[in-house]
């Protein structure tokens, strides 16, 4: 039997051993002693049989702090105990991941074959693409495509800009995957499970990581479809207490604790610096540090304030969380900001000064190309050094 065990009195599950002995039925069993009344037990705290007298001692005391908690299995479905769920060992362990903040080492293992087997490829660089760049992804020669929702334990996309498809393929010669379409905190996706991703791509052979993102711009000597090479990070999230790496470490992917200075390889901007100008667009391409809000509101004027007083350039919802994973797993990081909106330091009723996402999926379209072509020769100069 499962070991399984319902409720521990705020609604969690404690899943152990998820092995059972083949039914089809997997045995959730209560515990022994629930910390709190269902709905159907008593008048105690939860319940609402009236005339049902609850002698259990940690409901009574409870009820005296008035606090209404409920445990979500009804006490009448409960019997003797024990309750038969009609779903199977693997859906069990799927809804198990699928509730967890972390991925165990196994499970990334298993994304990574699957992703490794169906492609026939190893990739050396992993790609993330930012809101409305998902054509980072389209210039892959002999994509192979795998839906998000077809990859088993993978979250879904839910952003407008992104597509939810992983790309294997060829670019410039090197093997790469790329994500169309990352996961934010603001879905409702824990930091782990947002970067969930780079570590498949370090078990898949990716080395290098080039994370992309649109960014609302807040030095003013940027302009809305300038590229910031980001060389470092203020990470809002983790002030907060909050960072991709809590909870038990994993040695097999990175030390407890993780240095992050020097996060963003110099080497990369450099030669980003130096194809910019090849290309052109020198003007157009500045290096700077990116902060991440959880979102997914845009900022008031106060906090984009603070944050220019904090040496921040370019703000954004995402991509920090990722660079911390890659960093802990030991990955080469490339990251820019596409600047798809100037953010406004100073009161001003005017409505257009106002960051909006369909401005942030406009400017996104009119500058990939210069996006596809910055990474795609990023990327032929990083294959013909290690060829
Ligand atoms: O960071 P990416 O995914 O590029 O998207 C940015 O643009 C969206 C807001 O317009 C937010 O999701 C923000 O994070
Ligand atoms: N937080 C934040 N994210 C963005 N993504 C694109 N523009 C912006 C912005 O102005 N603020």
């Amino acid at each position: 039997m499962t070991g399984y065990k319902v409720a521990n009195g705020n609604g969690t599950t404690n899943g152990t051993n998820g092995s059972t002995n083949g039914n089809k039925s997997a045995e959730y069993i209560a515990q022994e002693n629930p910390t709190m009344c269902s709905r159907d037990c008593c008048s105690g705290p939860g319940g609402s049989r009236k005339g049902n007298t609850c002698t259990d001692k940690k409901g009574a005391k409870a009820g005296s702090l008035n606090t209404e908690k409920i445990i979500p299995t009804p006490q009448s479905l409960l019997g003797n105990g024990k309750i038969l769920c009609e779903i199977t060992p693997e859906e069990l362990r799927a809804l198990r991941v699928l509730n967890e903040d972390t991925y165990p080492y196994e499970v990334i293992e298993e994304i990574a074959d699957f992703i490794t087997k169906g492609s026939g490829m190893r990739p050396k660089i992993g790609i993330i693409c930012g809101s409305g760049l998902g054509s980072l992804a389209d210039i892959i020669q002999d994509p192979k495509i795998f839906e998000y929702e077809k990859i088993p334990n993978f979250p879904v996309s839910t952003v407008e800009g992104h597509a939810g498809r992983l790309v294997v393929g060829t670019l410039e010669g090197a093997t790469v995957m790329a994500m169309q379409g990352r996961f934010h905190f603001y879905e409702g996706y824990p930091l782990a499970k947002c970067s969930m991703p780079v570590r498949v791509m370090k078990l898949c052979g990716v080395e290098y990581l080039f994370a992309t993102n649109a960014a609302g711009g807040i030095n003013p000597r940027f302009a809305v479809g300038d590229i910031m090479l980001m060389h470092d990070h203020v990470n809002m999230l983790g002030f907060a207490g909050n960072s991709p790496l809590q909870g038990p470490n994993d040695p097999r992917f990175g030390p407890r604790f993780p240095a992050l200075v020097n996060s963003y390889n110099k080497d990369l901007i450099n030669k980003a610096i130096e194809i910019g100008k090849a290309m052109g667009i020198e003007s157009n391409i500045h290096v700077g540090v990116y902060s991440c809000l959880g979102g997914p509101n845009y900022e008031t004027i106060a906090e984009l304030k603070a944050l220019r007083m904090m040496g921040v350039d370019a703000v954004g919802m995402s991509t920090v969380h990722e660079v911390i994973t890659a960093r802990h797993c030991d990955m080469k990081v490339f990251a820019f900001s596409l600047i798809t909106n100037k953010c406004a330091t100073e009161y001003s009723d005017k409505k257009d000064e106002e960051a909006n996402h369909d401005e942030v999926m406009a400017v996104a379209k009119n500058r990939q190309k210069a996006c596809c072509e910055l990474v795609a020769r990023l990327i032929r100069e990083i294959h013909s050094a290690s060829a």
